[in-house]
C-alpha cells in the first residue's frame, strides 16, 4: 500500500511541500492561503521545512500571486504588529508554477520545484511530505489526480507521504459521486484522500462528541424517551451574490444540507464509538446515515427567493431551491420517532448556524419546553433554556437559561478557523474530521431520489421574500413535526 495517513511510522517532520492547485481562484485566496498563514504564524509551518507552491493555468509570476493573496491575510486594521510583520516572511515561502490540469508538462515543472525544495532541505528521497490541496472544480479532479500520480509522488516509501485534500462538491448525485470516488480511488488509497467538509472544522462541531459522551447530564437523556425533536439550521442573510452560475447547478441541498448539515446530524445522532480513532468514529457516522429512512414529500419544503433568477447566470425558469426544510427520520432504537429537521436558506433575515435540541413536555408544566442550543456561528455559544422560579416573593415560573457564551467564558482565546484546523489535521495524518468514501455514498443515497425529482421539475420551490424567514410552509412543517416555539422568552445578554 502507498504511504498515506493514519500510519504510526509516517513522518511528522522534515521537508513539507504544500501545493495549492487552483491558486489563482477564489477559495484559494479567501480560505486556503489565509489558513496556511495562520498555521505559519502559530509555528505549525516551520520556515526551515516548508515550501508553499501555487499552481494554476493563469500565467503570473511568484510576486503577482503574492500580491493577489496579500490583501486576504490579516495584516491591516485589527491585526497585531506581529501579524503584520509575519506577512512578508510568509509570502516569501510561496512560489508559483503555471500549467494546465491535464498535461504532464506543468506537473513535471511542479515536481522539479518540489524536488529542489526537498534537496535544499537535505531530505532523503521518499521521506518528504507532499500535500496537494485541490481548490479546483471537481470536473478536473480525475485528471489532476492522474497527473500527480504520474509526476509528483514521493519517489519511494521511507516514511514520507503524499496526500490530497479534495473540496466539495463531491459529485452531484449518488452515481456521479461514486464515479468520482472510483476514479480517484484507482490512483490513491483511502488514507491518502482527505475529503474536506469545513463544518467539521468548526469549534462547536468538534466539541459535539466531548459534550455528548463526557457529561452525565447528557448521557441518559440523549434519546427518543426525552428528546422531542432536533433542528439543525443554517441561515444566511445574503443571496448567491456572483455565484449564481455555480449555485444554480447545485442548489441548497447539495450546497449545504447533503454535506454540512448532514455531518452535524451524524455527530448529534451517532452511538458512542469504540474509541476516538478516526475509523471508529466514521464507522458510527456511517451507521447513522444508513439508518435514515427515505424522505417523504410531505416532509420537504423547498423555496426560492424572489429575484434569484435576475442573476444573468441563472436561467429564467430555474427551479433550483435556495431554501429547504426537511425532516429526516432515523430508524434505530435511540431515535425512532424523533424528527431531525434540517433547514438551510440563503437571503434570509439573519445569519446563523445552530443545533436546537428540544426536549419533551414535562407533565403539568406550561412554561415552555427545555431546549439545548448549540450555536456554531456567529458568536459560538451553547445554552439550555429551562424553567426556574421567578426571583421574588411570588411563586411563579419563567424561562431562563444556563449560558456558556464562548466570547465571555474564553476571553482572549482565539477560535481557529475551520480550514486552519483541517489543514493541520491533514499534515498530521488525522482523518477523523474528513469524510470517508462509504460515508459519502450513504449521504448521497439519502438525497439522490429527491434531487432527481427536483432536477426534473417534479418537486417545485415556492417563492419567498429576500430578508424574510423563508416560506411560511417551512414553519408549518416544523409545527407538524412537533416543534413547539417558546413564546415570551427574553434573553438579557450578561454584562461583564
Ligand atoms: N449565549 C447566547 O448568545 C444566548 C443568546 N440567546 C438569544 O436569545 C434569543 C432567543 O433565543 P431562542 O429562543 O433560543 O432563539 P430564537 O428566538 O432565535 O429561536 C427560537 C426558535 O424559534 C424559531 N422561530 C423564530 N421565529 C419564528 C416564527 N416566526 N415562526 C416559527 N418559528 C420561529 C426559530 O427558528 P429559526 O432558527 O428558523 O429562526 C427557533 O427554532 C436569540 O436571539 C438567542 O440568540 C439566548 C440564550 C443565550
Ligand atoms: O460550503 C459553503 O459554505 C458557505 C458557508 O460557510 P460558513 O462557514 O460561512 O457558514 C456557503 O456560503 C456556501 O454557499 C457553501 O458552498
Amino acid at each position: 500500500m502507498a504511504s498515506g495517513g493514519n500510519n504510526e511510522n509516517v513522518t511528522e517532520t522534515g521537508s513539507l511541500s504544500i501545493v495549492v492547485l487552483g491558486a489563482s481562484g477564489d477559495l484559494a485566496k479567501k480560505k486556503t492561503f489565509p489558513a496556511l498563514f495562520n498555521l505559519y504564524r502559530q509555528g505549525f509551518l516551520h520556515p526551515d521545512e516548508v515550501c508553499i507552491l501555487g499552481y494554476a493555468r493563469t500565467k503570473i509570476s511568484d510576486d503577482e500571486l503574492r500580491n493577489r493573496i496579500r490583501g486576504y491575510l490579516p495584516h491591516g486594521k485589527g491585526a497585531s504588529n506581529d501579524q503584520a510583520e509575519d506577512v512578508p516572511k510568509f509570502l516569501q515561502l510561496i512560489k508559483y508554477v503555471s500549467g494546465s490540469y491535464d498535461s504532464e508538462d506543468g506537473f513535471h515543472s511542479l515536481d522539479k520545484e518540489i524536488s529542489a525544495h526537498e534537496l535544499s532541505k537535505h531530505t532523503a528521497e521518499g521521506s518528504s511530505r507532499r500535500l496537494f490541496y485541490f481548490a479546483l472544480p471537481p470536473s478536473v479532479y480525475p485528471s489532476v489526480c492522474k497527473m500527480i500520480k504520474n509526476c509528483c509522488m514521493n519517489k519511494s516509501d521511507r516514511g514520507g507521504w503524499t496526500r490530497i485534500v479534495v473540496e466539495k462538491p463531491f459529485g452531484k448525485d449518488l452515481e456521479s459521486a461514486e464515479q468520482l470516488s472510483t476514479q480517484i480511488g484507482e490512483l490513491f488509497d483511502e488514507p491518502q484522500i482527505y475529503r474536506i467538509d469545513h463544518y467539521l472544522g468548526k469549534e462547536l462541531v468538534q466539541n459535539l462528541l466531548v459534550l455528548r459522551f463526557a457529561n452525565r447530564f447528557f448521557l441518559p437523556l440523549w434519546n427518543r424517551d426525552n428528546i422531542d425533536n432536533v433542528q439543525i439550521v443554517f441561515r444566511e442573510d445574503f443571496g448567491t451574490e456572483g455565484r449564481g452560475g455555480y449555485f444554480d447547478q447545485y442548489g441548497i441541498i447539495r450546497d449545504i444540507i447533503q454535506n454540512h448539515l448532514l455531518q452535524v446530524l451524524c455527530l448529534v445522532a451517532m452511538e458512542k464509538p469504540v474509541s476516538l480513532k478516526p475509523e471508529h468514529i466514521r464507522d458510527e457516522k456511517v451507521k447513522v446515515l444508513q439508518s435514515v429512512i427515505p424522505l417523504k414529500d410531505e416532509e420537504v419544503v423547498l423555496g426560492q427567493y424572489d429575484g434569484y433568477t435576475e442573476d444573468p447566470t441563472v436561467p429564467d425558469n430555474s427551479n433550483t431551491p435556495t431554501f429547504a426544510t426537511m425532516v429526516l427520520r432515523i430508524h434505530n432504537e435511540r431515535w425512532e420517532g424523533v424528527p431531525f429537521i434540517l433547514k438551510a436558506g440563503k437571503a434570509l433575515n439573519s445569519r446563523k448556524a445552530e443545533i436546537r435540541v428540544q426536549f419533551k413536555d414535562v407533565p403539568g408544566q406550561k412554561q415552555g419546553r427545555n431546549e439545548f442550543v448549540i450555536r456554531l456561528q456567529p458568536s459560538e455559544a451553547m445554552y439550555m433554556k429551562l424553567t426556574v422560579k421567578q426571583p421574588g416573593l411570588e411563586m411563579s415560573t419563567i424561562q431562563s437559561e444556563l449560558d456558556l457564551s464562548y466570547g465571555q467564558r474564553y476571553q482572549g482565546v482565539p477560535i481557529p478557523e475551520a480550514y486552519e484546523r483541517l489543514i493541520l489535521d491533514t499534515i498530521r495524518g488525522d482523518q477523523q474530521h474528513f469524510v470517508r468514501r462509504d460515508e459519502l455514498k450513504a449521504a448521497w443515497e439519502i438525497f439522490t431520489p429527491l434531487l432527481h425529482r427536483i432536477d426534473r421539475g417534479e418537486v417545485k420551490s415556492v417563492s419567498y421574500k429576500p430578508g424574510s424567514r423563508g416560506p411560511v410552509e417551512a414553519d408549518q412543517l416544523l409545527e407538524r413535526a412537533g416543534y413547539v416555539q417558546t413564546h415570551g422568552y427574553i434573553w438579557i445578554p450578561p454584562t461583564l
